[in-house]
């Protein structure tokens, strides 16, 4: 709702009140609308400000509303008008946020103050949206088509300052935002506001308008990756410089609706609560964010500082937590050292650019030690070694001894069993796992392993280190690669089983390029280097010295296997790093890959060595069979208990594995494919390669199907249920 009150003897204050945020639901919208008129039939009124309650002005429209039934109705736009059309001045207080429908709100006021400490944006697009309430139209009319253009396309936040640079806002403030509202519409009293009213301007004009359009459009589609939201957002802006703001809010409106019923706006939205659902975190034995308390992290440590270990360390920094990075000798220390510097150096200097700064050059808040009697007094440790069962265990067991007994330990592990490696502790109940993504400091994933004796205290501290670090935590359950990588191993495998069948890397590449996907698989594949999957292959015995003498080249415990990345190993070919893997590079190190003939011809030769018939293998079948598999291997993860639903394993590939964002993940993919679809393919594809298990559908999957393919939101209630059709 919003509540009526006078501020000051002339002026009347319309407070938007829906808490947490304000959002701008149905009801609040008629409450705003209801003010309004109020405070214009009352001729003791004066003056109006609008502001919101406990020191928010608005996130914008209700997100659910979207999906609503009632959406017909959303009529912001009008409301807006009204504002704008007042006799009587309006002014907007803004303090905390005002976003989307929020910040359109104060575009048809007619004037804007803000707090320093404010953000403003319209974030529609995030969302899969545009400022549909006449938003792209008044916004370039106020601050000129480049700053409109990058603040719409972007949905980024813009803090007070630069609002009022750009002449976003009139004014901002230290002190009582309202009040300085209240003061300034009181002033305003009779003078007259029609060069105020954002719809009559006209749009600055740019001397080179077209040039600029065409290149700005250039621009916004190669950051779109093929979503649609951006693109439609520079047409509705391209609308103000062409036509009258009546016509032009007509644009906006057929533009909106084009998003709002399409299937991105739909991802784009379930990904956004997604999110914030994986916060409220549950363990299949009761344990739930609910009832479980963070313990403060006052000093941490990291071990390692190779590649995860520097990631980490810049993390915890610019979380303003007191961190000490250890090595094993001090060669590796100073060369580890040397790179944390440089990260923080950089990242220094982009948080400048905002305004803020990075404080690392002080000892008490970034130490580098070769002295594990250094991490006495730290409350928690990160493990960043390689992935060796030993290594970490000995690492873990003198942590035990060394480590004060309320200190946590975290091991940053892609795959290893939690269990073991707690076993050599004191305190497995303070052992965790957290799985960071490479670069630790750029990714925002962080998948948070519990371990059979892990604490409800330990995992609520991991997740609101998480936070801290401003990451996305995930709280997953203990089995091998967890869930990303878990559900990565068949979708990887199909990728290399379809090279031996007949494709070649670039065109499984360009079908999951095309999907949305960031990176295709080989191409991930040389970026991470080819040698970590072969060192983790040897260790399982499935490549190497350790391989049974007479075990079939393309056979592994019975099952099919294919030793093509083994042998482009065995031939130094680990991607970027050597300059050749499943691409050519211009160099070692080089990072355009490029076509190689050497790979088409050993394909073929590998191909007739082993006798396989070569077929053309269509883009539906590519798509089908790397994605099919890593999904059904997502429900065998819901059905053992490992996540605890469907948006744990979303929001971890949209975060982690570069999936499209506006394809909602993969699961809220399957939703949409519908379920009996991707059971019938996996059905076939299955009965085609018997001797791939990971392409026999899950039973879940099955047992979904067979209870009538319930919507998404329902599917975990399903688990226990009994199905009389399987
Ligand atoms: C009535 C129809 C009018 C039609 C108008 C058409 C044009 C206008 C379109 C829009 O305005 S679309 C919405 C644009 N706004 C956004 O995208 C903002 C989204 N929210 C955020 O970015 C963040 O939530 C925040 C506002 C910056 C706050 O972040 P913080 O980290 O502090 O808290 P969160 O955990 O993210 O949120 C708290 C709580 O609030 C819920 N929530 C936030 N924003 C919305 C929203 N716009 N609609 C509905 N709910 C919202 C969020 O889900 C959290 O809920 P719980 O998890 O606690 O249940």
């Amino acid at each position: 709702m919003a509540q009526y009150a006078r501020g000051a003897a002339a002026v009347a204050v319309i407070r938007l009140r829906n808490p947490p945020v304000n959002a701008l639901s149905l009801t609040v919208l008629q409450a705003l609308e209801d003010g309004l008129k109020r405070a214009d039939a009352d001729p003791s009124v004066k003056a109006v400000t609008i502001c919101g309650e406990n020191g928010k002005f608005s996130a914008g429209a209700d997100i659910r509303v979207f999906s609503s039934p009632k959406k017909q109705g959303l009529g912001l736009g009008p409301i807006i008008s009204l504002i704008e059309r007042s006799e009587k001045p309006v002014v907007a207080a803004i303090e905390g946020i005002a976003l989307g429908g929020g910040l359109e709100v104060a575009l048809g006021c007619h004037y804007r103050i803000a707090h320093v400490q404010a953000r403003m944006g319209l974030p529609e697009v995030t969302i899969g949206l545009l400022p549909g309430a006449e938003g792209t139209q008044r916004l370039p009319r106020l601050i000129g088509i480049p700053a409109a253009l990058d603040i719409i396309t972007t949905g980024r936040h813009v803090p007070a300052t630069e609002a009022l640079k750009l002449g976003l806002v009139d004014e901002v403030v230290e002190e009582n935002t309202v009040e300085a509202a209240i003061r300034l519409a009181t002033k305003l009293i009779g003078q007259p506001l029609g060069h105020r009213r954002l719809s009559l301007r006209p749009v600055p004009r740019l001397p080179n308008m077209e040039a600029f359009l065409s290149d700005a459009l250039m621009k916004v589609k190669k950051r779109a990756q093929g979503c649609l939201a951006p693109e439609l957002c520079f047409q509705a802006i391209k609308a103000a410089t062409e036509l009258p703001f009546a016509d032009g809010v007509r644009k906006e409106r057929e533009l909106f609706n084009i998003l709002l019923t399409s299937g991105q706006a739909k991802a784009l939205q379930y990904a956004f609560f997604a999110e914030r659902a994986v916060e409220k975190w549950t363990t299949p034995n009761g344990a739930s964010w609910k009832s479980a308390s963070p313990q403060p992290i006052r000093k941490a440590a990291v071990i390692g500082l190779g590649t995860m270990g520097r990631g980490i360390v810049t993390s915890l920094v610019k979380a303003k937590i007191p961190v000490v990075g250890l090595e094993q000798d001090l060669e590796y220390l100073n060369t580890g050292r040397k790179a944390v510097m440089l990260l923080l150096e950089r990242e220094a200097m982009k948080m400048e650019q905002g305004a803020q700064t990075l404080d690392f050059h002080n000892p008490a808040r970034l130490q580098f030690t070769v002295d594990f009697d250094v991490l006495r007094d730290v409350d928690l440790v990160i493990e960043a070694v390689f992935e060796n069962m030993a290594l970490k265990k000995e690492i873990f067991n003198k942590l035990s001894r060394i480590c004060k007994p309320e200190a946590f330990l975290c091991t940053n592990t892609s795959a290893l069993n939690i269990d073991e490696i707690a076993s050599v502790t004191n305190r497995p109940q303070q052992v965790i796992g957290t799985h960071f993504f490479s670069p630790a400091h750029v990714m925002r994933l962080l998948e948070i392993i519990y371990g059979r004796h892990t604490s409800p205290t330990t995992i609520a501290t991991a997740m609101q280190l998480a936070k801290v670090m401003k990451k996305v935590g995930v709280v997953v359950g203990n089995c091998f690669g967890f869930v990303g990588n878990r559900m990565m191993f068949p979708y990887t495998q199909q990728a290399v089983f379809l090279l031996e069948e007949g494709s070649r890397p670039e065109d499984v590449d360009r079908v999951l390029e095309d999907f949305g996907f960031k990176i295709g698989p080989f191409r991930m594949s040389d970026l991470a280097g080819l040698d970590v999957g072969w060192r983790s292959r040897k260790d399982q015995g499935l490549t190497g010295p350790s391989l049974a003498p007479g075990t079939p080249a393309r056979q592994r415990r019975g099952y099919r296997y294919s030793p093509l990345p083994d042998l482009l190993c065995e031939k130094g070919r680990f991607g970027q790093k050597t300059g050749k893997g499943w691409y050519q590079y211009e160099k070692a190190g080089g990072r355009i890959s490029k076509p190689d003939p050497w790979i088409h011809s050993f394909l073929s030769e590998y191909r007739d060595t082993h006798q396989i018939k070569t077929r053309f293998i269509d883009q539906e079948e590519i798509l089908e069979r790397c994605l099919f598999a890593l999904i059904s291997e997502g429900f065998d993860i819901l059905a053992e208990g490992i996540a605890s639903g469907p948006e744990h394993l979303d929001v971890i590939y949209i975060n982690g594995y570069g999936w499209p964002k506006h394809r909602g993940g993969p699961m809220f993919y399957a939703s949409t494919v519908g379920l009996p679809n991707i059971l019938a393919k996996l059905q076939k594809y299955s009965e085609m390669h018997p001797d791939v298990p990971q392409l026999r559908p899950s039973a879940f999957l099955k047992k979904l199907v067979a209870m009538g393919n319930p919507p998404l939101n329902d599917w975990m209630s399903y688990l226990h249920r009994q199905s009389n059709k399987l």
